[in-house]
């Protein structure tokens, strides 16, 4: 059994800091969606697990024992052997897409893509073990990966509530090439917590989606704009582009992205950001308004 899976992009439409544990982990809430575009997590049966990584950010990735695919399917493992499951090998292989340690949960995604497809290709049973809880010890932003729906996030990250009905709606996403560091743009965060931003009814189209996130926002930007200034260029920059609705960067950053009401506009506006940017990441896709299948269920070969 060959199985290919989606790691989506996750893109937090907004963010807010409401408080902080004891142990100093951030309470959140926030939007989390998914953009039509991610790395891909190709797994093959295989004696032993070996994982190897190609892909436009594939260099700059090693595959090692901490990467989170590796991590998840070890975790997995462990799992399965305090049930008395057995978990066999397999080869990885991770296909990477998008920018690291960016803001858009890219290793997050990778991981959760690896403990679906290796249920699958170990035939884990069904309910056998919490696969939330297990990528909960893995990083925060896991399970709301492994929903892969548009969810409000709450707790560190563990607390999931669907969203209520999203509009379509297009995403430019822009990354100036800088990685930020999660932990120090939490540090750097200061001032007062806010309130929830959540709400409940559904919004119609974009424009409505796009005039209810600007009474959000993401009190992580002004901390990551101190550490990496850049990100307030690309800001400036997406705000500029005919069409833009909203611009607002991404979880702990430094990818951004920007709002746009179809596809010709969005595409219009990767174009010209990319002769006014040529370094910078950029990449145009759809958000996903329902459930973001990885498409295990649909083994290639
Ligand atoms: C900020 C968010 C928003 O979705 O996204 P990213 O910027 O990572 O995409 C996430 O909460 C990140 O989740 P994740 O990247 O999995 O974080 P983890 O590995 O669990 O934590 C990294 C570090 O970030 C800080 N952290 C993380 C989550 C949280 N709720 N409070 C925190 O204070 C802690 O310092 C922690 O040691
Ligand atoms: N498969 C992976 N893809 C991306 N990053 C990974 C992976 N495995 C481990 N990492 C590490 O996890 C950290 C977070 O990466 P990532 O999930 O891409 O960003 P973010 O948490 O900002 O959304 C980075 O420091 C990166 O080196």
């Amino acid at each position: 059994m060959l199985l290919t899976l989606h790691a989506r992009a996750k893109i937090n439409l907004y963010l807010h800091v409401v408080g902080k544990r004891a142990d100093g982990y951030h309470l959140l809430d926030s939007l989390v969606v998914f953009a039509d575009l991610g790395d891909a997590l190709r797994i093959a049966p295989s004696r032993t697990l070996t994982l190897s990584i190609d892909g436009p950010f594939g260099a700059g990735l090693p595959a090692s024992d901490d990467n989170l695919v590796l991590r998840a399917a070890r975790a997995l493992a462990a799992a399965l052997a305090a049930k008395n499951l057995r978990a066999e090998g397999a080869a990885l292989r991770l296909t990477k897409r998008l920018p690291v340690a960016s803001g858009i949960g890219g290793g997050s995604a990778d991981a959760a893509a690896a403990l679906v497809g290796l249920t699958r290709l170990w035939r884990v049973p069904e309910g056998a073990v919490d696969l939330a809880q297990i990528g909960l010890g893995l990083g925060a932003d896991l399970p709301v990966c492994l929903a892969a729906r548009p969810s409000f996030m709450g707790g560190i990250g563990e607390i999931l509530d669907p969203a209520p009905a999203l509009p379509n709606i297009q995403m430019l996403l822009v990354n100036p090439r800088v990685g930020v560091s999660t932990p120090a743009v939490f540090k750097a965060r200061r001032g007062a917590f806010s309130a929830p931003g959540r709400w409940r009814d559904g919004l119609g189209d974009a424009p409505a989606l796009a005039a209810r996130l600007a009474r959000c926002a993401n009190d992580l930007e002004a901390p990551a704009i101190g550490i990496e200034p850049v990100i307030g260029e690309v800001l400036t920059a997406l705000r500029h582009l005919p069409g833009n609705l909203l611009a607002r960067m991404s979880g702990s950053g430094a990818t951004c992205f920007g709002l746009f009401a179809n596809a010709e506009e969005v595409r219009e506006a990767a174009a010209r950001l990319s002769v006014e940017h040529p370094s910078w990441w950029i990449a145009s896709a759809p958000m996903l308004n329902g459930p973001a299948a990885f498409d295990h269920d649909a083994p290639d070969a």
